[in-house]
């Protein structure tokens, strides 16, 4: 899906081509002055732009060289009056993609904006990173976990050392593991520390390994992790829990990538690639003496952050078809059906332990489930109905901070009865007369404008304006947010933070 802006001072040129863009599947903003249409152009995250010459403000030609210049900038179709030969010929001067003289038909619009899409597409697919990334196991196609790729497909080609970020049960050794199965280090080991479950006592030895006889027990030479390593990737799985000590020994042993084994003379030498991984936030550990800052700083020369589950519901689908697949496997039965009620139940979950939750949720529903046919939402656990019923009579609210952990946060799958048009309302009728009820269709759309406008509201409230959060929240692109809000009146700056 692309984005496309129409820059025209008539509404219903605008409204027309919005139609026409989002009939055949993309998704449109438009802006009726060019001061406005240049602001919108700038945020970015635009395919294609249509522009027409003459505007109330200025020419539209002006403002062609400021949008040119921003990163990856988008394509330029100019619109120009019948005849206006010399407005063509500068425009495409200008650096635009082509023009189109009005009147308008869709086929004039249509064409252009599928060949120049098209383009769009070549150039992005031959630039993508992930074109021939292995996902090891890695479900989800929304932005975020693209954009995560990306980072991997990057990660993969260097050897810096990456810090991967994101709650419990986000994916990190996941994502660890398709770092190095992508890496040129992939033939080699892939060896996990668990800094949570190294035994205090044995700590050295066991990450440096230890000389025979070193110590009581120690009745042969073992080589330690860090040593088994060499040549592969070093996964450094809860390292905020590793104590103050050891950061130091372990900050030794990055720069050098050298270490001493347990009563040993000799240094050894391990050429290991270095990924960690947390879901505490080092920086504030570091601010409270927790975590050493050089340490965080070597790790982190590349940092990955793995978004929640429930910032990223879209995916849900997906995970659910590929990770129950795997429980059929295991329990050897037959593929059942998904209800759509069931997976709307998961949406309305807020999902604390993530997709290593989601895996747990269905191993319990479709053991549940076992002689039957289709999974229901009646064979999801206990406590994740009585969510959905809560959230069922509660209105959706985000607490200012945006912060989960009540039904209240439950994601907007449905509108919730808080958003049902209340009595009295012109278009509900008075319940006795069948007369006085609208249409369902009419119904439906004021119910569901209703609802849109008080979600914008709430979102831009919960996140003071702040655009990128509020895409991240809502799970809607940049422009089909812009659209909604200017459709519902509802001004992301009346709560006066910038992006
Ligand atoms: N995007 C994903 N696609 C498929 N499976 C996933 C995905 N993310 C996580 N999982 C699965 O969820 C479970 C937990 O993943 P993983 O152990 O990598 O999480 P984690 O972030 O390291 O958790 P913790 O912080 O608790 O150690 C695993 O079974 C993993 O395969």
């Amino acid at each position: 899906m692309s984005n496309v802006l129409i820059i025209d001072d008539d509404l219903q040129m605008c409204t027309m081509l919005c139609d026409l863009v989002h009939h055949v599947d993309h998704e449109a903003a438009y802006a009726q002055t060019l001061a406005e249409g240049l602001r919108l152009a700038l945020t970015g995250g635009f395919d294609v732009i249509f522009l027409d010459v003459r505007m109330p403000d200025g020419n539209g030609l002006e403002v062609m060289k400021d949008i040119l210049e921003i990163d990856f900038p988008p394509e330029i179709i100019v619109m120009t009056g019948m005849g206006d030969s010399d407005g063509a010929e500068r425009a495409i001067r200008n650096g635009a993609w082509d023009y189109i003289q009005k009147p308008l038909s869709p086929k004039k619009i249509i064409q252009p904006l599928n060949r120049v899409l098209q383009y769009r597409d070549n150039i992005r697919s031959a630039n993508r990173p992930t074109r021939n990334l292995k996902r090891a196991g890695i479900v989800g196609g929304s932005y975020q976990i693209q954009e995560c790729l990306d980072t991997v497909a990057k990660a993969s080609q260097s050897l810096s050392n990456v810090l991967i970020t994101g709650e419990t049960g986000t994916g990190k050794e996941l994502f660890a593991r398709a770092i190095h199965a992508n890496s040129s280090r992939s033939r080699h080991r892939f060896v996990v520390v668990d800094c949570a479950a190294l035994p205090e006592t044995l700590v050295e030895s066991a990450l440096f390994g230890h000389e025979k006889g070193s110590f009581t027990g120690a009745d042969k030479a073992t080589e330690g992790l860090v040593g088994l390593a060499n040549g592969g990737t070093l996964f450094l799985d809860e390292v905020g829990e590793m104590n103050l000590n050891l950061q130091k020994a372990f900050l030794r042993v990055l720069q050098e990538r050298r270490y001493r084994p347990v009563g040993s003379k000799k240094e050894v030498e391990s050429d290991f690639r270095l990924v960690a991984a947390t879901n505490r936030n080092l920086s504030e550990m570091v601010d409270k003496g927790g975590f050493r800052e050089d340490l965080l700083y070597r790790l982190n020369a590349v940092s990955l952050t793995l978004p929640p589950l429930r910032e990223r519901l879209q995916d849900l689908p997906g995970l659910v078809k590929q990770l129950s697949a795997k429980v059929y496997a295991t329990l050897g039965i037959k593929p059942k059906l998904v209800s759509q009620d069931f997976i709307a139940t998961l949406g309305s979950y807020h999902w604390p332990g993530n997709v290593r939750e989601l895996v747990n949720i269905l191993e319990s529903s479709i053991s549940d489930a076992y002689y039957e046919p289709e999974l229901f939402s009646k064979h999801l656990p206990e406590r994740i109905r009585i969510t959905m019923a809560r959230s069922a009579v509660a209105p959706v609210v985000r607490d200012t901070a945006g912060v989960p952990g009540s039904v209240s946060d439950a994601p907007v799958f449905e509108i919730p009865a808080g958003l049902a048009p209340v009595p009295g309302d012109a278009i509900e009728g008075d319940g006795t007369s069948a007369s006085s009820l609208a249409t369902f269709k009419v119904y439906r759309e004021a119910v569901l404008n209703r609802a849109e406008k008080k979600y914008l509201q709430e979102l831009m409230k919960a996140t003071r304006g702040a655009i990128k959060e509020a895409c991240a929240i809502s799970g809607l692109g940049r422009t089909r947010l812009y659209t909604l809000l200017k459709k519902h009146s509802v001004d992301r700056m009346g709560w006066g933070v910038k992006e």
